[in-house]
């Protein structure tokens, strides 16, 4: 393990009385280790197992709840941590406990030997209120109660699944290990290639409709996966266009629950005004948790760079990243749309205003730093918007007078395929 050798002897026991939490912020450099001695706890629905170290990577920010109280002893120092007794989590248990009520009734009603749909949950609410939490608390109890709901992760600017600008779905078989994130192996990922939605409005919808067209068509064929029903977490974007693509999301995915996180009181009224023709859809507004930490744009900056970095390196830096070469002619880039980096670029002129129109780029020194999606698209023109990625690449280097390119990979293998995605998403090694 990389982290060896940070450890001090800082070992510290925490009790923690019945429903209280232990809110940590780990320090930005160095890690900090944990485990449950006596009693049982969570971190964000995951059940600790006892006297099993855990690693927390530097900045991660969580907290260790208890039902019925709990010994944990941590060591390393944290950045800040405190324990509360005030937390929202009797709520979020009892929307986790109706929505167990609807999965068993959608097994329970089949029509000509098909399941019903289990209920798809939209989590909704401003920047910072805990959705992708609340999100991870509601899959982890559905699948520790042997449920496989579908996460899905449409928020473009903190993605939990992979890298940030994607837009992406993967089912919980079971619960996510709190410091390694969602598993990435089953995982359908499209590349939204930005960082905020505004870049390419039309691009991000399309995406997301691609989506659910993909999940609904792999829930026909799987029974256990339609009746665990879904979760959706959102952006944090939730005025102007950001609330239209939140009534855009709602009505593509069928949502069946909106949970509105804060006290959002205009978000509520809106749309249940704007969703009133959609009977079935049940609206719960639910406190957010105080113990949500605030991220500031560069704290977000940051964040984003250490997901990218976690998708070459491993969470715990123990993924090998390699460096590779390639030819010119071995790779085709591709661009949807327009956005401002590359319109000096020769294509950029043939290119017209179509949000949608597929380009292809020049490979020269504007790559370098760039993050590119690996398409499965097996004709870029067509199907580049419908295809799902593979992975995704950085450029290192672009060698114009020996046409090569050099980058970095999580794997050894060639690339599974010709054709790479740019968006605006870079990313330098820190
Ligand atoms: N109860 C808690 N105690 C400590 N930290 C928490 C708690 N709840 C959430 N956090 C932390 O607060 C941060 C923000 O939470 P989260 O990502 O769930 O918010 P969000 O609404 O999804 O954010 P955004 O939409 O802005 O990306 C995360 O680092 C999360 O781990």
């Amino acid at each position: 393990m990389s982290y060896g050798g940070e450890f001090g002897p800082q070992i510290r026991r925490v009790k923690l009385e019945k429903q209280s939490e232990f809110r940590i912020e780990v320090q930005r450099t160095r890690p900090l280790r944990l485990r449950l001695l006596d009693g049982g706890a969570e971190i964000f629905g995951y059940e600790l197992p006892h006297e099993v170290w855990f690693t927390f990577p530097p900045r991660m920010i969580f907290a260790v709840f208890t039902w019925y109280g709990a010994t944990i002893e941590t060591d390393g120092i944290t950045e800040n941590e405190y324990t509360s007794c005030e937390t929202p989590m009797m709520s979020y248990l009892r929307v986790h406990n109706s929505l167990l009520v609807e999965r068993h009734r959608s097994t329970s009603s089949t029509r000509d030997s098909v399941p019903s749909q289990g209920p798809r949950v939209i989590i909704v609410g401003d920047t910072d209120s805990g959705k992708s939490t609340l999100a991870k608390m509601l899959l982890n109890w559905a699948a520790k109660d042997g449920w496989k709901p579908t996460y899905v992760d449409l928020n473009i600017g903190q993605s939990s699944i992979t890298i940030p600008g994607t837009v992406s779905a993967t089912p919980i078989e079971m619960p996510v290990d709190p410091v390694e994130g969602f598993p990435l192996d089953k995982a359908i990922v499209h590349y939204f290639g930005h960082t905020t939605p505004t870049t390419n409005l039309r691009l991000y919808k399309s995406l997301v409709e691609e989506l659910a067209r993909e999940l609904k068509q792999e829930s026909f064929g799987n029974a256990e996966s339609r009746a665990s029903g879904m979760v959706i977490d959102t952006m944090g974007f939730i005025v102007r266009q950001g609330y239209e693509l939140l009534l855009h999301a709602i009505r593509t995915f069928n949502a069946t629950v909106v949970i509105v996180l804060g006290q959002e009181e205009t978000l509520v009224n809106d749309l249940k005004k704007d969703l009133k023709f959609k009977k079935s859809l049940q609206f719960v507004n639910l406190e957010k948790s105080a113990g949500v930490f605030f991220r500031g744009s560069d704290f977000r900056k940051t964040l984003r760079n250490s997901n990218i970095q976690n998708y070459f390196y491993g969470v715990t830096n123990d993924l090998t990243v390699y460096t590779k070469t390639v030819k010119f002619s071995d790779v085709q880039v591709y661009q949807i749309g327009d956005f401002p980096e590359t319109s000096s670029s020769t294509s950029a002129r043939r290119r017209g205003n179509d949000p949608l129109k597929i380009t292809p780029v020049a490979i020269d020194e504007h790559l370098v730093n760039k993050v590119l999606a690996i398409s499965y698209a097996k004709q870029p023109d067509h199907q580049i918007i419908s295809s799902i990625v593979a992975g995704f690449v950085c450029i290192k280097n672009v060698n114009t007078g020996e046409e090569r390119i050099t980058y970095i990979s999580p794997s050894a293998a060639e690339l599974p395929s010709k054709t790479l995605i740019l968006g605006t998403l870079e990313w330098r090694v820190t």
